[in-house]
């Protein structure tokens, strides 16, 4: 049931979900055949006694006690409820503080009674509990109503860097004393500041197989029914819809914003996201500023081909796992990259590549036609063929450290940032040059794309590759699939920056090498002077120079810092 949160949807069908609900007892109408109904009115009998035997369930607390409770701090260990349920099957003593429900079993008393209890204790913490309800047992079809069973802790179980959905169930029959225990956890589940309840939902139909609103039907919405969260969901019909809504939405009603989608679809949103916090505060975006944060944070929800930004905060790409991120409030804040282009933003993001990268997009983008991976692998083995280097001036600002970076920013706000004297300019011939705020960690390469930087270090990875011959430039290529390391060349070089300036020095070739042999289809981008840029696996047609700058911690996302990716490694079959 973990993974795949199905089951305790099946489960959740049978529960009311107010107190008012709970009230409700209609027995469910007995099926036909005397002899169920002698088992049911047996059972009936059973409740009854259960329900006998509960009231008299020792609680620490009155009613009253319990109401006062908002008002009241408790010690971590003090309990605030104590009952009798039963558990797989077993009547178990369970206790409930500020901070777990712990249950031992019930035993006859011996002489060692008091230790083996001790071994048998079990606990959940309420700060790993993302739900509670109330769990009934109702006919087929019946929607309100039906026999009180207990109630159902809903637990995020972590399994390397894998969540998972885990149902506790407490049986008792009396409604008082489920009616006492599920209002004291819903009031102590709502005190975690940071779980969403409510979130605007961005589904991409396209991404990748398609599958996008297929998973988040299946895996997602179930989870966010069980968590009470509530969802505005837009299914994108054309790109750059996303962004058209957040830039005027009203964002007050959220708590998060969800994509479901591929890396295009993230960088949209957060792009989106951010663009939206310049303009509320009044940034003007034809110049060199100082960025805000988003107001709201970004959850993802993986659906792409590649899905490196998901990868980044979740360390693997499972919808159930990014989904219990959101709901159980993981914040982790993340550098983003800003991309100007004559002092005018052009986007934010989080990455950036420029030579093979951006070429390889560019081919990839005109064979739309094919079928993702297949075109993928056709203009990487045709960009390879045609391997040339991009004649360039590459300047950048070496990394002071995030704080500094901050202290500057804050200075220099409103000046022109290449009035910097520490910028270190050089002129080359270069295969790839890649910018990097956040490591990109995928299954293609486990430890990113760029292992030598951090989610919210305060700077960027620039990782320049000179010209080399083709066998050389692939056995790099191939180490990003290995642990070894991939810069170990004497043809790369990186650094750790806060800004770059990229100015290519040819204008106007790249368009014909993506024309190549190609003359049947007529060329989807115009790019007469202009040069293919990578942007988070969009591509972006820049005319002239391109101003890259690092803005510590300017987004939070759903998720957590991850070392290495948990993915199974996929190698690319084509070189
Ligand atoms: N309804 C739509 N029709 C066409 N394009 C869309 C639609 N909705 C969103 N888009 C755009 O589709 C682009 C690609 O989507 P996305 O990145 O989610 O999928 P992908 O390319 O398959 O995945 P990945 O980037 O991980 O390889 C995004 O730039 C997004 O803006």
């Amino acid at each position: 049931m973990f993974e795949s949160p199905c089951k305790s949807i099946n489960v959740l069908n049978a529960w009311s979900e107010s107190q008012e609900e709970l009230r409700e007892t209609q027995p469910a109408s007995p099926p036909r055949g005397t002899g169920k109904r002698v088992k049911i009115k047996k059972k009936k009998r059973k409740e009854q006694q259960s329900e006998k035997r509960s009231d008299s369930a020792p609680q620490l607390c009155t009613d009253d006690d319990v109401q006062g409770r908002k008002e009241t701090k408790y010690r971590p260990d003090e309990p605030i409820v104590r009952g009798i349920f039963e558990i797989g099957k077993k009547s178990h003593d369970v206790v409930l503080t500020a901070t777990r429900v712990t249950w031992t079993p019930i035993q006859p008393e011996t002489p060692t009674a008091d230790r083996d209890v001790k071994k048998q204790e079990e606990y959940v913490e309420l700060q790993d509990v993302f739900a509670v309800k109330v769990k009934r047992r109702r006919s087929v079809g019946q929607q309100t109503g039906g026999t009180l069973l207990g109630i159902t802790l809903f637990q995020c179980k972590k399994k390397g860097l894998k969540l998972k959905d885990h149902a506790i169930h407490f049986n008792n029959l009396s409604v008082d004393h489920c009616e006492t225990w599920f209002q004291s956890l819903k009031e102590i589940l709502s005190g975690f500041k940071n779980r969403p309840k409510s979130l605007k939902v961005f589904v991409n139909p396209v991404s990748h197989k398609k599958e996008a609103y297929q998973i988040y039907l299946d895996k997602v919405a179930p989870l966010f029914k069980l968590a009470d969260i509530q969802t505005d969901v837009t299914v994108t019909k054309r790109k750059g819809q996303a962004l058209s809504i957040l830039k005027d939405c009203s964002l007050e009603e959220y708590d998060g914003v969800v994509c479901v989608g591929g890396d295009g679809s993230v960088a949209e949103v957060a792009h989106g996201l951010l663009l939206r916090a310049q303009m509320d505060a009044g940034r003007d975006t034809d110049s060199i500023f100082t960025p805000v944060q988003a107001a709201l944070p970004l959850g993802i929800i993986p659906a792409g081909s590649t899905d490196v930004v998901a990868c980044s905060v979740h360390g693997i790409r499972r919808a159930v796992t990014a989904t219990l991120h959101i709901i159980m409030g993981h914040h982790q804040p993340v550098d983003v990259c800003s991309f100007s282009c004559m002092g005018r933003l052009v986007r934010f993001g989080f990455s950036a590549m420029f030579g093979f990268g951006g070429r390889t997009l560019a081919l990839a983008e005109r064979h739309r036609w094919m079928p993702p991976s297949q075109r993928r692998e056709f203009a990487l083995i045709k960009t390879l063929a045609n391997l040339k280097p991009e004649d360039c001036e590459l300047s950048f600002i070496t990394s002071r450290g995030a704080e500094d970076q901050t202290k500057a920013e804050r200075k220099r706000d409103g000046e022109a940032i290449c009035e910097s004297d520490s910028w270190q300019t050089r002129h080359g011939l270069y295969l790839n040059i890649s910018i990097m705020a956040i490591p990109c960690l995928c299954s293609m390469a486990p430890r990113g794309l760029a292992p030598n930087t951090r989610l919210n270090n305060g700077s960027m990875a620039l990782i320049v590759v000179d010209n080399t011959s083709r066998s050389e430039f692939i056995k790099h290529l191939k180490r990003y699939g290995s642990t070894n390391n991939q810069f170990g060349f004497s043809f790369i070089e990186t650094h750790t920056v806060e800004a770059v300036r990229l100015r290519p020095r040819s204008q106007g070739s790249w368009a014909e090498d993506v024309l190549e042999n190609d003359s049947k289809t007529r060329p989807i981008i115009s790019s007469e002077g202009t040069y293919p840029w990578n942007i988070d696996g969009d591509l972006l047609e820049v005319a002239s120079e391109l101003l890259i700058r690092v803005h510590p911690q300017l987004l939070t996302l759903f998720g957590a810092d991850v070392e290495e990716a948990e993915e199974s490694p996929v190698k690319c079959s084509c070189i």
